[in-house]
C-alpha cells in the first residue's frame, strides 16, 4: 500500500488544499489538486508496470528507452472522480476508460449504493487502475468491482483514493477476492453518522461541480 502523506513531498499541500474550508470553495482550484494528486499516484503505479526496451532515433543518434509494455484500463466512478480520473488520464494517455456511475439512495439506516451506468472495455488479463477520489464505506468500490468483474477478470486492480477511511480499507480487504493493490493520498481518522470520511474534505463531488438536487 502506497500512501502520498506518509512521507513529505509537494503531494501534501494539494490534500492540505483539498481539505482547508477557505480553499476548497475555489472549484478550480479544488478540481486542479484531485488532478494534480491523481497525477502523482498515476506516477507511483506506473513503477509496478512491466517494462521493455524501445529503439529511438533522436536527431543526433540511435539510443534505447525503457517504456511500459502495455497499457491499463481506467475505470473511474461518476461523478466526483472526473477530476482525479484526468490526472490518470494526463500520464496515462494512451489508456483505454470505462466509466461507473454509483449513487448512494438516501433513506432510513444502511447506505445501500446503485449503479445505474457502466461502460467498459474487455478487462480479461489486463491492468486496472480503479479511481475514486474518496474511499468511505467501500460499498461503491465493492459494486463497481462486482460490475466490473462482468467483462473479464484482470491481472491487477489498482485501487486509487485521494482520502480513505480506515472503515473502507478494511471493507475492500474482506471483499476483493483478486490480486489488487491501494494507492492513497491519506488515510483518515474514521467515519462519521452521514457515512462522511472525518476529517475528510466535506464532499468532494459538490466542491468540484457544485450541490446537486
Ligand atoms: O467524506 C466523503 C465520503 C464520500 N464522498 C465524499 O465526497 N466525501
Amino acid at each position: 500500500m502506497f500512501v502520498l502523506t506518509e512521507s513529505d513531498s509537494i503531494g501534501n499541500q494539494f490534500i492540505a488544499e483539498l481539505r482547508d474550508v477557505t480553499i476548497q470553495g475555489d472549484r478550480l482550484r479544488f478540481r486542479k489538486n484531485l488532478e494534480r494528486i491523481g497525477e502523482i499516484l498515476a506516477y507511483e503505479i506506473s513503477k509496478t508496470f512491466c517494462y521493455q526496451t524501445k529503439p529511438i532515433t533522436t536527431p543526433l543518434a540511435q539510443t534505447t528507452v525503457r517504456v511500459p509494455d502495455s497499457n491499463p484500463v481506467l475505470i473511474t466512478v461518476l461523478r466526483a472522480s472526473l477530476p482525479f480520473y484526468n490526472g490518470f488520464l494526463n500520464v496515462f494517455d494512451k489508456a483505454d476508460s470505462g466509466f461507473v456511475g454509483a449513487f448512494r439512495e438516501e433513506g432510513e439506516g444502511e447506505i445501500k449504493i446503485n449503479l445505474g451506468y457502466h461502460a467498459s472495455p474487455d478487462l480479461e488479463g489486463r491492468t486496472v487502475v480503479l479511481a475514486d477520489p474518496m474511499l468511505a464505506t467501500g460499498k461503491s468500490f465493492i459494486k463497481s468491482i462486482e460490475t466490473l468483474l462482468s467483462h473479464g477478470t484482470p491481472k491487477i486492480i489498482h485501487i486509487a483514493v485521494a482520502i480513505a477511511s480506515p472503515e473502507g480499507l478494511s471493507y475492500l480487504h474482506e471483499n476483493i477476492h483478486v490480486p489488487f493493490e491501494l494507492w492513497i493520498g491519506a488515510i483518515d481518522q474514521s467515519l462519521n453518522a452521514q457515512s462522511y470520511i472525518v476529517p475528510g474534505l466535506g464532499d468532494a463531488g459538490d466542491l468540484a461541480f457544485g450541490e446537486k438536487i
